[in-house]
């Protein structure tokens, strides 16, 4: 059965509170364990973020290749920035740009304040696309080349986690055929599913940089997020205020993207969330966060808050554009934060007047 955080956890900042987010067990999904289906559907209904508890036995190897992986990407971002710059690879899809990617001046995406840049680094792993197997063997990143199967493990499990989710709700909802969530996300279509490795330094940023990740919903369908530190805010759907979603030990921070809310015809919750260095519980120099982003098929049809119909192809590019124009042209449309006119940015002191 899933339970509350322990009230230990409720601690925050003199600013924002703690979220008190479902927690959904992982081996009583697999069970088909109805209680634990319902809870999780409300949790995406009303919150569309949860934690996902993977302390028993069915999960304990995952829970290793996420410590690996962790390990890695501590050993990748200490490279030299040119080293790094040189896993850059653009030229396979400018926007889901593919290995390293930069922070501050030398990325693409405005921060989480205003007029300043962002301030993570990123390695992403896309998973091979068969119509150019070759080219993808050849863009793995050469700083990674050594733990290519830790990264693949952690994208297979994260895609079976994130797809039994996805199941659950389809169950839960009395989907059929065509119409269950899972029909969106078949394991032979062309997607943008991908693994990213976050780095977010706390010191020796660039001018003009903030601390953290921009203020967004997610593009795709499930997020499946590990961090090492507090920093991660949600905008609580309840009082539409600021509130931290702490690391939890042996679990996972699931959330819906922009997709999966669409494609439920806005059943579901897609939360707006960023990362901002104010908790004096991120105090480590260096936060990192492991990510599988599980997506819809790229040529997969729906229709945003707006009335505009996108594929899912579309929608990543778009949203993925947005993120590089000044926040005062991102305000303009309801793209980045779901919310047309908010960009949700941090601005230390007096942050809850938003
Ligand atoms: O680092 C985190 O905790 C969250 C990162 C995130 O939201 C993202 O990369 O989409
Ligand atoms: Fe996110």
């Amino acid at each position: 059965m899933a339970d509350k955080p322990p009230a230990s956890d409720a601690f925050g900042d003199e600013q924002h509170g703690v979220t008190n987010l479902a927690v959904i067990n992982f081996e009583n999904l697999l069970l088909k364990d109805a209680a634990e289906v319902e809870t999780l559907y409300s949790a995406c209904e009303k919150w569309g973020f949860f934690y996902l508890d993977l302390s028993g036995d069915a999960a304990k190897e995952y829970l290793q290749n996420v410590a690996n992986l962790f390990s890695a990407a501590k050993e990748y971002f200490a490279k030299p920035l040119d080293e790094k710059l040189r896993d850059t690879r653009k030229e396979l899809d400018i926007y889901n740009i593919c290995g390293y990617k930069p922070l501050g001046p030398l990325g693409l995406d405005e921060g989480n304040m205003n007029r300043k840049r962002n301030g993570s680094e990123n390695l992403r792993e896309c998973p091979p696309d068969p119509s150019r197997l070759s080219s993808f063997r050849l863009s793995f990143p050469k700083g990674m080349q050594e733990h290519q199967e830790q990264i693949s493990g952690f994208i297979n499990k994260s895609r079976f986690m994130a797809m039994l989710i996805l199941e659950s709700l389809s169950d839960y909802l009395k989907l059929e055929g065509d119409e269950r969530f899972e029909a969106f996300h078949k394991s032979g279509e062309l997607s943008t599913s991908s693994a990213v490795m976050q780095h977010y330094p706390l010191t020796d940023l660039p001018s003009d940089t903030s601390a953290g990740h921009f203020t967004h919903t997610d593009t795709g369908s499930i997020t499946v997020l590990f961090n090492t530190d507090w920093g991660l805010q949600v905008f609580s759907p309840e009082t539409e205020q600021w509130e931290y979603v702490p690391p939890r030990d042996q679990c996972a921070v699931i959330n819906v993207g922009d997709s999966l809310k669409f494609i439920s015809k806005f059943r579901l919750k897609s939360s707006l969330h960023r990362v901002i260095p104010s908790s004096d519980r991120w105090s480590s120099g260096s936060r990192y966060a492991s990510i599988y982003f599980l997506r819809s098929s790229n040529d997969t049809r729906f229709t945003d808050t707006e009335g505009v119909e996108w594929t899912a192809h579309k929608w990543l590019t778009r949203k993925f554009q947005n993120y590089r124009f000044p926040h005062v042209e991102q305000e303009k449309n309801a793209i980045s934060t779901g919310r047309k006119g908010f960009a949700g940015l941090w601005d230390g002191a007096k942050d809850r007047a938003v």
